[in-house]
């Protein structure tokens, strides 16, 4: 049978959905369009180079072994790109599988013309008040640290800002949770572009802000104003888009903005704290314009990316810190960077106060006011002493190597209570429990409910322990 570029192609995609995640699979293998099988080479248009690159970069492995698999030994994958604009033919071009990157020349000759949009209004009936929302110059590429927490939204943050506006990556969707560093990646996009490109007008703008002047020029009748000011704009960040929820006015100019920049070329860049499926209270019309380009999420930061961050921030204050410390404050504070960040703080704040070096010691007196205020009362510390005594355990051999019956069982249990009362991840209860991974404390809590499930005198123990601990709480 004559095999034909679909059904290679879906057969190969059957393959690669099952071996990586869902949200990859639809950003990175369902825009790709299989255009021709011939001489047992398969040719896949791709939407841009960095969507290429990001292939040729993450998936080299899997996508050898498909064509392997569906054409044999002698099978080979083209990639065809296109570019979005610019370009009078608009000519795919076919770049072989082992090549890393594009031929310099080949990129050039597709590179959209410089796009220069005329002014259509008079600038002088501009209110330059408007002008106020400026980017921080602190917040650039070089100290935002990437980890497999942020690594799509940087990366794509970073194509965004070498080639504003002529990626596939228009409008830009940033999202995640708090302060985990979505406003310090899209103003270092801006700061980065304005650096390379000063003639541009890039423009930081909070969507409260941009509500706030929407209504002040209704109120003074100067609508138009407020419209022409942001037509200008060739670069358009607008942080916590959630905020326009509701507001059906301020949506409709806001779509009418988007449009307009987006035909002319303009970048659109925007943050929201949660995907935009679930942005309540937009217009479906917003939203589906929000899908045109990429969505990205940034996550909570893993234990190697929040050291990074640590070691970064301490050395651009220079200030040196104990590896031992770092460690320390890494694997205690595990909810956003902005949290790690307070802590920095304080630790620095009391290590000059008290005119101290910074230790573990310090560290762990600036933990305490922070950590107690954002959890419960009940803390490991509190949990660790309390099943220790109850037990009748030192405090150390919860956390030493020892084996002995009484200690496991007593270490499982306050490990237990740790998973239930406490904000702390299963990394982190491991590492206040001697370095213990965090399979061991999975181990732990899963005994204990069997133990609890099954053993009556030991399940009045637990009862008699979490009473302690709810009469703290209350
Ligand atoms: N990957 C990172 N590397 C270095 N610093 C980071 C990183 N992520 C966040 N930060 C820092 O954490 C702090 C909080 O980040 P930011 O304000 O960008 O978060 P946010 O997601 O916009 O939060 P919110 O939704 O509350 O506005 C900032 O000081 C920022 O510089």
């Amino acid at each position: 049978m004559v095999k034909d570029a679909t059904t290679v192609w879906s057969n190969c995609l059957h393959v690669i959905r099952e071996n990586i995640g869902e949200q990859s699979y639809k950003t990175w293998f369902e825009p790709i369009v299989p255009t021709s099988l011939v001489n047992n080479v398969l040719t896949i248009q791709v939407p841009s180079q960095f969507f290429y690159e990001w292939l040729e970069e993450h998936y080299v492995g899997i996508l050898k072994k498909v064509i392997f698999q569906e054409l044999g030994s002698d099978g080979r994958l083209e990639y065809s790109i296109i570019v979005d604009r610019g370009n009078a033919a608009n000519k795919p071009q076919t770049v072989n599988l082992p090549t890393k990157k594009i031929p310099q020349a080949v990129v050039n000759s597709y590179q959209p013309e410089h796009h220069v949009l005329r002014n259509p209004f008079d600038s002088k009936t501009i209110d330059r008040n408007y002008l106020n929302s400026q980017l921080n110059p602190n917040y650039v590429f070089d100290n935002y640290i990437e980890g497999d927490c942020n690594r799509l939204a940087r990366s794509a943050g970073f194509a965004v800002a070498n080639k504003p506006g002529t990626t596939s990556f228009n409008p830009l969707m940033v999202y995640g949770g708090v302060g985990l560093g979505k406003t310090h990646l899209v103003q270092a996009i801006g700061n980065h572009i304005k650096s390379h490109a000063p003639e541009k007008f890039v423009l930081y703008v909070s969507s409260e802000k941009f509500v706030n002047q929407f209504v002040e020029s209704v109120k003074t009748n100067s609508m138009q104003d407020f419209a022409n000011f942001y037509l200008l704009v060739d670069i358009l960040i607008i942080d916590d888009v959630q905020f326009l929820s509701g507001k059906e006015k301020t949506q409709e100019m806001f779509f009418h903005i988007f449009n307009h920049l987006h035909q002319s070329g303009k970048q659109i860049i925007m943050t929201s704290d949660c995907p935009p499926r679930d942005l309540k209270g937009l217009e479906e019309r917003l939203l589906s314009r929000f899908k045109w380009g990429l969505t990205a999420d940034l996550q909570s930061p893993d234990f190697e990316t929040r050291m990074a961050i640590i070691q970064k921030k301490m050395q651009s204050d220079g200030i040196d810190i104990p590896d031992n410390v770092i460690e320390y404050l890494a694997y205690s504070v595990d909810t956003n960077v902005r949290e790690l960040e307070g802590v920095l703080i304080s630790l620095i704040a009391q290590s000059s106060l008290n005119r101290k070096e910074i230790d573990l010691e310090l560290a762990k007196g600036a933990l305490k006011h922070i950590i107690e205020d954002v959890e419960t009362e009940v803390n490991l510390d509190f949990i660790q002493k309390t099943v220790a005594e109850y037990f009748n355990v030192t405090l150390d051999s919860l956390k030493a190597k020892t084996r002995k019956k009484e200690i496991v069982t007593a270490r499982q249990v306050a490990m237990y209570f740790a998973k239930e009362y406490t904000s702390h991840s299963l990394k982190s209860i491991g590492y206040h429990f001697g370095g213990r991974d965090h399979s061991t404390v999975i181990h732990s809590v899963q005994t204990v409910s069997d133990l609890i499930d099954t053993d009556k005198k030991f399940k009045a123990s637990i009862q008699e322990l979490q009473k302690k601990f709810k009469s703290k709480n209350s």
